[in-house]
């Protein structure tokens, strides 16, 4: 039972209607008392009797309020009521004239007519068009709201209750009640345990079949949202019958129904995985192993490792460079400072210089515009690459990128789904490069490519591990190395990596009070800008040093007072706000983890004007969502992405995100100046736990084999069988 109160009454007054139904109402209630309803529904009017279901609740600035998680109207029988109600412009067709004439024709039998075109056609001025318009309206107002009481009525909250009719529309109640858990899955904002409690309040037995698939289909989704695209089918079924309560047998034979309808794709040793990301990773592969063979056009360029600005590439390099220069696909890999980046240039211009064209790119814009800086050629986002745009790529396996060289950097970061695009847009012809650090987290998306092709053993891997950033101060790279072998990183004075100790066992928020110190006094002292030079990396958004709290309190110091903020859609935005994209916006050439810095901000239109580098770029209301504030922003949000100055707190109560690979991504995003803050513990924590699980995957299987290679495009022997 939920510890819902009632409210009922007759709306007074409409006072604001927000977007998606959001609105604020005076209702009087039964005692002739006003008060204010707040509600996301369908859109009401001034005469409408509601029945809500909520909470009371105090308003900071608008006082005591009623907020409705379930609410349905009531339309009037009394005649005048519902005049007024009809008057209101709910039904098309109906304004004020056509109101009183109703009333006065039918009297209090209107309510019962008004979806009976004959009847309606019997008052004066109402001819046959219009009278099958009022009912076909009224109708479909009436539909509508059975349907919205009819999802409520089975616990759907109001505002849910709207999206999902608005997504099914008149069938609503029909579509559900055959079947929630297909129907409901597929609206947008509706999950497993939504549709489960609406099934089981429809009366679906726990057993049901299209319960134990919904369920089934939910362990499967979560399981590549946590990066695997494969899994056994006893994890499955296992997992499956925790979720739901039924026991293993019965999840275990949903599992073969689905292996049987291919929902489900059987691999090898009772694994089985989703047949979209199976048949990716095998397509990746056969891409891959058609291009891992000796590349005959590259005999004749000559290397000689030599910079235009006097460096000499070591052994290491000049091997690895033959090693990409030798095979039509190779992975060029090591950590921070070993020169991948060295290497690259020297590729690029190599491939250059015998008339290939290259396209460079990368999965994110910061890590785009990077490559371009560091190899001095244009780079793009591997999504600009594709063409990418409203409706897909543009580039795809029908009509292939031109291009003769493809070098992707930042591989670590790139997920099945985006690797597959592609590789199936390159020309046969086309060689491919693919750099990245091993040791960066994963992808968001499912699947492990770099790793995966390293481990693999079937593409050829050139591999730098000796640090060339060097000098005293250089002990970022020295650290982060030290970090990636499992040792505790030191503090080295006069150097560009300091750890400041916080006592333990007191108040997490001092970690917050020194991390502010550190990254704004300190960082100034030292010449850095700490609005745009200094970059704050946590590993979670909640607690007491989590990005919103670290937010609010660098935002208190960057803009103090809330210095000419405005508010939209209950959002501060102030001149000055250090934020963040969150998605890849092609219309507004926004990418997801491009920074920015709010230059002024309209309440009247809700729109922010933003600087992006050497750019201005409107953001409507539509698109605020996508912006969040960044002075701090999680590791994982930084991945591929570079600071002069970065600054970690680290605090006991992230132990759970404190790992290894986090904090070697976090601190190698720094370039000039890292430091750690927090509680030894901490620290400590995140150097040793090293979260064993690894992504299950299917390609790694696909590239060992040898009946799934495909005859090479160019002809030479394939990279298993030589010695290189
Ligand atoms: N052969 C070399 N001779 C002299 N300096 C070198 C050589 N190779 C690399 N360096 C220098 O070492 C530093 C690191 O090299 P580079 O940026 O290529 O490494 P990276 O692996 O791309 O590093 P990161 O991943 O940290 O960006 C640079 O300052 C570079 O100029």
């Amino acid at each position: 039972m939920d510890n819902l109160e009632e409210l009922s009454g007759v709306i007074s007054a409409v006072r604001f209607v927000g977007e998606e139904g959001f609105q604020i109402l005076t209702v009087r209630d039964a005692q002739e008392q006003e008060v204010t309803l707040v509600a996301v529904c369908q859109p009401l009017n001034e005469g409408e009797s509601v029945q809500a279901r909520g909470t009371w609740g105090t308003h900071p600035k608008f006082g005591k309020q009623f907020k409705a998680d379930r609410l349905i109207t009531q339309i009037p029988q009394e005649s005048k009521a519902l005049g007024a109600y009809l008057a209101s412009g709910k039904v098309a067709g109906i304004g004020p004239k056509f109101a009183a004439r109703l009333v006065a024709h039918f009297g209090d039998g209107l309510r019962d007519v008004l979806g009976d075109e004959k009847a309606l056609r019997a008052v004066s001025g109402i001819g046959k068009k219009k009278a099958v318009g009022i009912a076909a309206s009224w109708n479909e107002y009436q539909e509508a709201r059975d349907a919205l009481i009819f999802l409520q009525g089975h616990g759907l909250g109001a505002s849910r209750a709207m999206s999902v009719f608005r997504q099914l529309g008149q069938e609503t109640i029909v579509k559900v009640s055959a079947n929630p858990y297909r129907t409901l899955l597929k609206t947008r904002g509706i999950g497993l345990r939504i549709a489960d409690a609406m099934a089981q309040s429809l009366g679906f037995e726990l057993t049901h079949r299209d319960r134990l698939i919904a369920g089934l289909r939910h362990v499967v989704d979560a399981r590549s949202a946590s990066g695997h695209t494969l899994a056994t089918s006893d994890e499955l079924a296992s997992e499956g019958a925790q979720l739901l309560g039924v026991d293993v047998a019965r999840m275990a034979s949903v599992v073969q129904l689905l292996l049987a309808h291919e929902k489900l794709i059987s691999v090898e040793g009772g694994l089985v995985g989703l047949p979209s990301l199976v048949e990716a990773e095998r397509t990746i592969a056969t891409a891959l192993l058609a291009r891992a063979v000796h590349w005959n056009g590259c005999n004749q360029v000559r290397v000689n490792g030599e910079l235009s600005d006097g460096r000499v590439l070591s052994d290491e390099q000049r091997q690895a460079l033959e090693t990409c220069l030798a095979y039509g696909v190779a992975v060029l890999t090591g950590g921070p400072g070993v020169g991948k980046t060295t290497v690259t240039e020297v590729l690029a211009q190599t491939l250059d210089d015998a008339g290939l064209e290259l396209a460079l790119c990368a999965p994110t814009g910061r890590a785009s515009r990077r490559m371009s800086e560091a190899t001095g050629r244009p780079a793009s986002t591997i999504h600009r690459l594709l063409g990418a745009g409203a409706s897909g790529f543009e580039f795809n396996a029908s009509n292939p990128i031109e291009a003769d060289v493809v070098i992707i950097d930042e591989a670590s970061m790139v997920d099945v789904p985006l690797f597959l695009a592609l590789v199936v847009a390159l020309p046969d012809h086309c060689r491919l490069f693919i750099i990245g650090d091993q040791d960066q987290l994963a992808s968001v998306g499912p699947g492990n490519i770099l790793r995966d092709v390293i481990a693999s053993g079937a593409i050829p891997v050139a591999r730098l591990q000796q640090i060339r950033r060097q000098g005293p101060g250089s002990q970022i790279t020295v650290q982060a190395h030290a970090v990636n072998q499992g040792n505790t990183p030191q503090s080295v004075p006069d150097s560009d990596f300091e750890i400041v100790e916080v006592p333990e066992g007191g108040d997490p928020e001092l970690v917050c009070r020194v991390a502010l110190r550190v990254a704004t006094e300190d960082m100034l002292a030292r010449g850095f800008d700490p609005l745009y030079e200094v970059q704050v990396l946590t590993p979670m958004h909640g607690g007491p040093v989590g990005t919103r709290a670290l937010n609010e309190a660098f935002r208190s110091y960057h803009v103090p007072g809330d210095r000419g903020s405005v508010t939209i859609h209950g959002r501060q935005w102030a001149p000055g706000d250090k934020i963040v994209q969150t998605e890849n916006d092609y219309n507004r050439d926004v990418f997801n983890g491009d920074l920015g810095y709010v230059v002024s901000a309209d309440a009247e239109d809700k729109t922010v004007l933003a600087r992006f580098e050497d750019r201005e770029v409107l953001f409507t209301s539509d698109a605020l969502g996508k912006l969040q504030l960044a002075y701090a922003m999680t590791g994982h949000k930084a991945q591929g992405s570079e600071f002069p100055a970065v600054v970690i707190p680290l605090v006991r109560s992230h132990w759970h995100m404190l790992e290894r690979q986090w904090l070697y991504t976090s601190l190698t995003r720094g370039k000039r100046r890292v430091v750690l803050v927090g509680h030894p513990s901490a620290i400590k924590r995140a150097v040793y736990h090293v979260t064993g699980q690894r992504r299950l995957t299917s390609l790694p299987l696909w590239l060992r084999q040898p009946a799934l290679s495909v005859s090479p495009t160019h002809k030479g022997e394939s990279y298993g069988q030589t010695s290189a």
